[in-house]
C-alpha cells in the first residue's frame, strides 16, 4: 500500500547506477526521476538518454516526473527510454485531457501533479482517469527545499474528493519529505513517497529501511 520512491535528483550522478541499485536493493518500490526543462522550472536536469542508460540496472518502476511545458511532446521517446509512470504537471499541459490519453495510449501509468499553490479542484475532471496524483510540497525546481505544510491539507482534501468518488488512487507527495514528517502525511491520506536528501545523505540503504519500517508497521496496524 505505501510506497517509496526516492528521488535520484539528490543522488551521485556520476555514480548513477550504483546508487539506483542500493536503493533498489533495500526494497524501493519506485525510482523516482525528476526531468526538468529550464522552462517550467528555473532548472535543467537530465532527459531519455539517462534515464535509458540506467534503464537496466532496475526492475523497479519508473516514475517520471515531467517538469516540462507541453510534456506530451516527449511521451513516445519517455516510453522508448524505459518509463513506466509517467507525471505531468496540470499547469505545463494546455490540453491535459489530450495528454493523459497519450499517456495512457502508449501503453505507460498516467500521474498529475500540483504545484504547492495550485488547488486540488482543479483536477474534478480527470480524477477517474489516472492512476496517481502527485502534490508538490515544495515549489518544483530544487532537492532540499522546506516542506510547505498547507499541502498536508490539500492531500485529506484530496483524499476526501477520491473517497466520495469511490476512488482509490495513488496519492504522491514531492518534496521536503523525511522520516519526521511522512507519519503525518499518511495519516493525511497520501501512499506514495518522493525522498531525496532524506534518502541520499549518508547510508541510502539504511534510510530507505527506515522509511519501509514505518510503512510496514502502518500496514500491520
Ligand atoms: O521534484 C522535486 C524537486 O522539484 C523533488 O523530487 C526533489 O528531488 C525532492 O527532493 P527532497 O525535497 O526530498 O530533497
Amino acid at each position: 500500500m505505501y510506497i517509496l520512491a526516492p528521488s535520484i535528483l539528490a543522488a551521485d550522478f556520476g555514480n548513477l547506477r550504483k546508487e539506483i541499485e542500493t536503493v533498489s536493493e533495500a526494497g524501493a518500490q519506485y525510482i523516482h526521476i525528476d526531468v526538468m526543462d529550464g522552462m517550467f522550472v528555473p532548472s535543467i536536469s537530465f532527459g531519455m538518454p539517462v534515464i535509458q542508460s540506467v534503464r537496466s540496472c532496475t526492475d523497479k518502476v519508473f516514475d517520471v516526473h515531467m517538469m516540462v511545458e507541453e510534456p506530451g511532446r516527449y511521451a513516445a521517446d519517455l516510453k522508448a527510454a524505459g518509463a513506466d509512470l509517467l507525471c505531468v504537471h496540470q499547469e505545463a499541459c494546455r490540453h491535459l485531457d489530450r495528454t493523459i490519453n497519450q499517456i495512457k495510449e502508449l501503453g505507460m501509468k498516467v500521474g498529475v501533479a500540483l504545484n504547492p499553490a495550485t488547488p486540488v479542484e482543479t483536477l474534478s475532471c480527470v480524477l477517474d482517469q489516472v492512476d496517481m496524483i502527485l502534490l508538490m510540497s515544495v515549489n518544483p525546481g530544487f532537492g532540499g527545499q522546506k516542506f510547505i505544510p498547507y499541502t498536508v491539507d490539500k492531500i485529506k482534501k484530496l483524499r476526501a474528493m477520491l473517497n466520495e468518488r469511490g476512488l482509490q488512487t495513488d496519492i504522491q507527495v514531492d518534496g521536503g519529505v523525511g522520516l519526521g514528517n511522512v507519519k503525518e502525511l499518511m495519516e493525511a491520506g497520501a501512499n506514495v513517497f518522493v525522498a531525496g536528501s532524506a534518502v541520499y545523505k549518508q547510508d541510502a540503504a539504511a534510510n530507505v529501511k527506515a522509511f519501509l519500517k514505518i510503512f510496514e508497521e502502518a500496514e500491520n496496524k
